[in-house]
C-alpha cells in the first residue's frame, strides 16, 4: 500500500532550482533513504512533503488524499524530526511532551506520552528542562516528540546525527522495530553511509535538485560498478555520476 506519493515536485528559491521536479513513493512499512550532497535539495523536498514550503509545482499524496486539499486529516497522521527544530527550552520534557500529545487530540495523552519515554530511553530526562540538554539527548526528545502520534508517515532529517555509536544504534534498531511492527512508512535522510545501508530498503538519491538513482543498497553499488553506497555518494557528488 502507498503511504506517500510526490509526484513532480519543483521548488525555485530566487535564481535557485533547489527541487527540479523530484517524484517517489514511500509503501506501509517502508523505511526509504533521502541520499544527496550538501544542497541537493533533500530538506526541501522533506518540507514540501510535510506543507512547510509550498511546491511551484507538483503534487503530494498521503494515505491517497491529495496534501493541498486535506492538509490537517492528513498531517495529524505524519510526524518529522529534524536536529534543526526547536522545542520549548523552559519546559520540563514531559511537560514539551503532554503539550504535543495534547495538540494532537490523543485520547490518552499521559499513557502515550510515558509510553515514548520508554521507547526512547528518555526517562532519567524527563523531570529536565528542555534548554538543559546536549544535543544527543534532545534528539532523542525531538523523536519522542515525533512518535507522540503513533504517525503513519515518519519523515526524519538526519535522525542520528547528533547521537553517539550506542545511541544511534539503539534508536536505528527501534525505527526499524516500529517500521516492521506497526507498518509505519519512513522517508529519512542522512549523511551516515552505513546507517542508510543498514535501514534504508529503498535509497533515492538526489544531486541538483533530481533524483539520479534508485534502488537498495547493493543494487546502486552494482550499477555504478562499485562496492558499497559510500563509494556511489562519491561518485554522485564528486563526478555528478549517473547509472550506466
Ligand atoms: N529558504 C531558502 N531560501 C533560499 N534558498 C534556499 C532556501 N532553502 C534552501 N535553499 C537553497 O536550496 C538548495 C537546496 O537546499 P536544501 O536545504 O534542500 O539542501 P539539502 O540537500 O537538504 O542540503 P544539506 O545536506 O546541506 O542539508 C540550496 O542551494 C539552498 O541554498
Amino acid at each position: 500500500m502507498v503511504i506517500l506519493e510526490a509526484v513532480s515536485l519543483v521548488k525555485r528559491f530566487g535564481d535557485v532550482r533547489a527541487v527540479d521536479g523530484i517524484s517517489l513513493t514511500v509503501g506501509q512499512g517502508e523505511i526509504a533513504g533521502l541520499l544527496g550532497p550538501n544542497g541537493a535539495g533533500k530538506s526541501t523536498t522533506l518540507h514540501m512533503l510535510l506543507g512547510l514550503v509550498t511546491p511551484d509545482s507538483g503534487e503530494v499524496r498521503m494515505f491517497g488524499l491529495d496534501l493541498a486539499k486535506n492538509r490537517t486529516e492528513v498531517l495529524s497522521q505524519v510526524n518529522f524530526s529534524a536536529s534543526y527544530l526547536g522545542l520549548p527550552g523552559v519546559l520540563h520534557v514531559r511537560e514539551v511532551l503532554n503539550a504535543f500529545a495534547r495538540l494532537y487530540g490523543l485520547r490518552h495523552p499521559r499513557k502515550r506520552v510515558e509510553e515514548v519515554i520508554d521507547l526512547l530511553e528518555i526517562g532519567p530526562l524527563a523531570r529536565r528542562k528542555v534548554v538543559e540538554l546536549s544535543s544527543g539527548q534532545h534528539t532523542r526528545v525531538q523523536l519522542a516528540k515525533a512518535l507522540i502520534n503513533e504517525p503513519r508517515l515518519l519523515i526524519l532529517d538526519e535522525p542520528t546525527a547528533a547521537l553517539d555509536p550506542d545511541a544511534g544504534d539503539r534508536i536505528r534498531a527501534m525505527l526499524v522495530r516500529i517500521a516492521r511492527e506497526s507498518g509505519t512508512a519512513l522517508l529519512i535522510t542522512s549523511h551516515n553511509m552505513r546507517e542508510v545501508e543498514r535501514m534504508c530498503e529503498r535509497i533515492h538519491f538526489v544531486s541538483a535538485g533530481r533524483i539520479v538513482a534508485t534502488g537498495t543498497a547493493a543494487e546502486l553499488a552494482s550499477d555504478f560498478g562499485v562496492d558499497d553506497l559510500e563509494e556511489v555518494f562519491l561518485k554522485v557528488a564528486r563526478e555528478g555520476a549517473v547509472p550506466a
